[in-house]
């Protein structure tokens, strides 16, 4: 198959990965540093192979002295700013954002993999909203007056209390590589918005956009020390953000595994921890289903971004009436997705963010093609360094098989076929994971009884993977713990105080 081939960048910063790979310091209380220990990571765009930079790659001093920096910044100007000050302060990283869009967007696309414009039109509008949405919430932090019931205060005394939210302290975030910025985001603005300072640990494979929001915090007018980024392994300068007794909470999305880890990591500490973490997210059609939303809109939810989306719906519950029409027009859609370099205009199906995630989703597709399961289509890895893999629906294999049951996290569609409705409730539910689901149906009273059943943390109906910064998301079950967007992911970055006095 003919790959669309790459296209220059547009912006200086995108010209620059690609004409002049360079350093990426780590920044540690408003400096860029080099790491301690001299070491680097080489980071290439995943649809050539070509280096586009090197990143540092930060040990566990390098933690230590961002997160030395961090409590520091505690006691500083941010945690006795004003509300209006504070929320200004994330409204300008929302207009740097957007003002630097463009170079952004390059930046993101490059080193993930993502399509230009899915970067352009999609998550770096919805990272700029994350800043938007929690700059309006600042104002909003308020705890309340109680009228306790106690009898034994002194004679002729009243006993006044309330409570206060304060910053929960020193944050560790820990992303992934599948939407970096919007992801990053998700932590930062919150955790901004409710005073609290933070140490940032970026994927290793896709650390630059957040290299740049570092510069873009700074200049908005978040003092030195606040915002810091130590890029690295995850088991060294990730490990050694979650078990930092400096920490006070760890905001993690990524692997349901890697977030076992962290717990065990943090639990010395008894840092708060919060969990965003893998998916198998079901889709259940009903025989009354739009076909013409349905279609477009479960291809989307599953290959988009190639499928590396948390919430993706990689399983599908057809009902038999209409499995053959919805899995004969969801495979048309795979087969018009233009495969290519993600900065071609026309490419729909870009690279997966390196070929050794490709090589494990081949891993899940092969193993069920040895147990006998029809690839109706897709199937195999493509391209020069291995890293495309074409969109690919799997059918006729049952529901407890691995490709069923775990992350996939590449675009791989199962399709299961299904008479009864109360039946397949049960085999939706059939998952260690509780993520997100759709329904799709012209009942809106069947919508409605069934999103009461699904065990998940989002029910979309006749949609899927639809984000909002007002929308909180996370999961049910090994899904995770702790929520993000929404006024829910605030409360994730402040402590209750209550305060009770004679007087
Ligand atoms: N649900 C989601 O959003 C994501 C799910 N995944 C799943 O995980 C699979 C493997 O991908 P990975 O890159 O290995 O995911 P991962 O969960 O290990 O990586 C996510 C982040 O955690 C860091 N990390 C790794 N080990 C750590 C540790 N011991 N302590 C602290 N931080 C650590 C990484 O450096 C990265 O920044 C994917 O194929 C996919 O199935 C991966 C990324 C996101
Ligand atoms: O595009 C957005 O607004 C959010 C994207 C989030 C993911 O890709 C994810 O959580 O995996």
């Amino acid at each position: 198959m003919q790959l669309l081939p790459f296209v220059a960048p547009r912006t200086d910063a995108g010209r620059a990965l690609v004409e002049r790979p360079g350093d990426c310091r780590l920044f540690i209380d408003g400096e860029w540093r080099s790491p301690l220990g001299g070491e680097w990571i080489e980071t290439l765009d995943p649809a050539t192979g070509r280096p586009l930079a090197r990143i540092a790659s930060g040990s566990a001093a390098d933690v230590d002295t961002a997160v030395a920096a961090a409590r520091r910044a505690l006691s500083g100007p941010w945690a006795r700013m004003v509300p209006a000050e504070r929320s200004a302060v994330l409204a300008r990283i929302a207009d740097l954002i957007e003002a630097e869009i463009d170079a952004l967007a390059e930046i993101e696309s490059l080193d993930q993999g993502k399509p230009l414009g899915l970067a352009r039109w999609a998550e770096l509008p919805g990272a700029a909203a994350q800043f938007r949405y929690f700059a309006g919430l600042v104002h909003g932090i308020e705890g309340a007056v109680v009228a306790p019931s106690v009898t034994y205060q002194p004679e002729g005394r009243e006993v006044h209390a309330w409570t206060l939210r304060e910053p929960v302290g020193v944050v560790g975030a820990i992303v992934p590589w599948n939407s970096p910025l919007i992801l990053t985001a998700m932590k930062v603005a919150p955790a901004l918005a409710a005073g609290c300072s933070i140490v940032l640990k970026p994927a290793e494979l896709t650390s630059l956009s957040a290299l740049r929001l570092a510069d873009i915090v700074a200049r908005a007018g978040v003092p030195k020390g606040v915002f810091n980024v130590v890029t690295g392994y995850g088991a060294t300068a990730g490990a050694a953000l979650a078990s930092h007794p400096g920490v006070d909470k760890i905001a993690f999305t990524g692997s349901t595994a890697t977030g076992r880890a962290i717990v065990r990591a943090s639990a010395d500490n008894l840092a708060r921890v919060t969990l965003e973490l893998g998916g198998k997210s079901p889709a259940i059609v009903l025989p009354d289903a739009e076909l013409d939303l349905a279609i477009p809109g479960i291809a989307n939810g599953i290959f988009g971004n190639g499928g590396q989306v948390c919430v993706a719906n990689s399983r599908v519950y057809a009902h038999e009436d209409i499995f053959d029409a919805l899995v004969d027009g969801l495979a048309a859609q795979a087969a018009g997705l233009a495969l290519g370099h993600q900065l071609n205009p026309d490419t729909a199906m870009r690279p997966l963010v390196s070929a050794a995630q490709a090589e494990r989703v081949a891993g899940f597709v092969d193993e069920a093609r040895r147990d006998g399961a029809s690839i109706v289509c897709g199937g195999d890895r493509l391209g020069e360094t291995g890293a495309f893999f074409a969109p690919t629906i799997v059918a006729d294999i049952g529901g407890s098989h691995r490709i069923s049951q775990e992350e996939v996290f590449g675009p791989v569609l199962v399709v299961h076929r299904y008479r009864d409705l109360d039946a397949v409730v049960g085999q939706a539910n059939d998952s260690p994971y509780g993520l997100a689901a759709s329904v799709w149906t012209r009942s809106f009273s069947d919508a409605h009884r069934l999103s009461r059943r699904i065990e998940a943390g989002t029910v979309w109906i006749n949609t899927h993977s639809m984000f909002d910064p007002a929308l909180t998301i996370g999961g049910f079950k090994q899904s995770g713990y702790g929520r993000d967007s929404g006024r829910q992911a605030l409360d994730n970055y402040l402590e209750w105080k209550t305060i009770c006095a004679v007087v």
